[in-house]
């Protein structure tokens, strides 16, 4: 199959739709990005890479940043950390706080606010230095040094943050967050403000596509069966109130961030990552969502 060819083809076929998006105005650092910026990296398994438009440059990947601290923290704490959060579809937006108070502080699952913000407790409760200790995760999994926060983002994000602190204030009024909550908020901001390119996400998700073993270093990052649960949490709640639509459009597991990221893959075959920073009224990448419904059509790939 031409890949290059079939990702420029959708290059055209999106271009449109790149500047109909909102971008992400609400963390007021991400309201400086170029809205008419648009990528795509796909990624095989037996190491051939496709590319069209920005992929080498460095964008905030926020949300996708919660498969990283999920993976990172199942590996040393197991399955007691589902103990604390749910692997439910929310069917509600990302930071939403409803269901939390029926639900007695345990988030529907940890890749919604605060699922992600009850991991990142679990971090600091797990780790000597849990800043150092994710950094140094995700700069392995992209096998490059160069991974940075970027302070001014997350700095951004702290001023605004009212209802991710409603939501640490709220679980840990039902005994679900350890540490204070300041410092839960500060490092989850951090773990959201974390830059990478189209190219390196492609590297750190094609580990998943391998059921978690790295291509290049053969590490073994997580087990055949963490493996099966994040693919599996990635395909029902990768897209907070749009999980469905994904499925039903593109059909792979993936996760997306406010950034205009979405990284998906196709276990045993590839990764693939778009970036468009326009974003459609459920936060999810506009332009970006079609790109990846067109590619899995058009290649006839999907995990369905
Ligand atoms: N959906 C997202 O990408 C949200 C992440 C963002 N840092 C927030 O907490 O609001």
């Amino acid at each position: 199959m031409d890949y290059q060819k079939i990702l420029e083809e959708i290059h055209q076929e999106v271009l449109p739709l790149v500047d109909k998006g909102k971008v992400a105005d609400y963390i007021p650092e991400l309201a400086n990005v170029d809205r008419n910026k648009f990528g795509i990296y796909l990624l095989t398994l037996d190491d051939n890479a496709y590319a069209v438009g920005d992929v080498l440059e460095k964008f905030s990947i926020q949300s996708i940043s919660k498969v990283f601290m999920l993976a990172l923290t199942i590996s040393h704490l197991g399955e007691k950390v589902y103990d604390r959060v749910d692997v439910e579809p929310s069917g509600d937006p990302f930071n939403s706080l409803v269901q939390l108070e029926h639900e007695s502080g345990i988030p529907r699952n940890p890749f919604i606010n605060s699922g992600a913000l009850v991991i990142t407790d679990m971090m600091i409760s797990s780790f000597a230095d849990p800043r150092a200790e994710f950094l140094e995760y995700v700069r392995d999994l992209v096998g490059q040094a160069d991974v940075f926060c970027n302070k001014k983002v997350a700095a951004s994000e702290k001023e605004h943050g009212f209802k991710n602190a409603a939501m640490v204030n709220l679980m840990k009024s039902f005994g679900n967050i350890e540490n204070d909550v300041d410092e839960v908020l500060d490092l989850y901001f951090e773990f959201c403000s974390i830059e990478m390119t189209c190219s390196e996400l492609a590297r750190a998700f094609r580990v998943f596509a391998n059921h978690g073993r790295g291509v290049i270093d053969t590490k073994k990052y997580i087990t055949e069966s963490q493996f099966k649960r994040i693919t599996a949490i990635m395909q029902t709640c990768g897209f907070y109130d749009e999980a469905g639509e994904f499925a039903f459009r593109v059909g792979l597991p993936g996760k997306s961030g406010v950034g205009g990221g979405i990284a998906a893959i196709l276990p045993d075959k590839y990764s693939i990552v778009t970036w468009s920073p326009g974003l459609n009224k459920k936060g999810n990448s506009l332009a970006g969502m079609k790109a990846l419904e067109l590619f899995t059509t058009k290649t006839g790939t999907s995990i369905f």
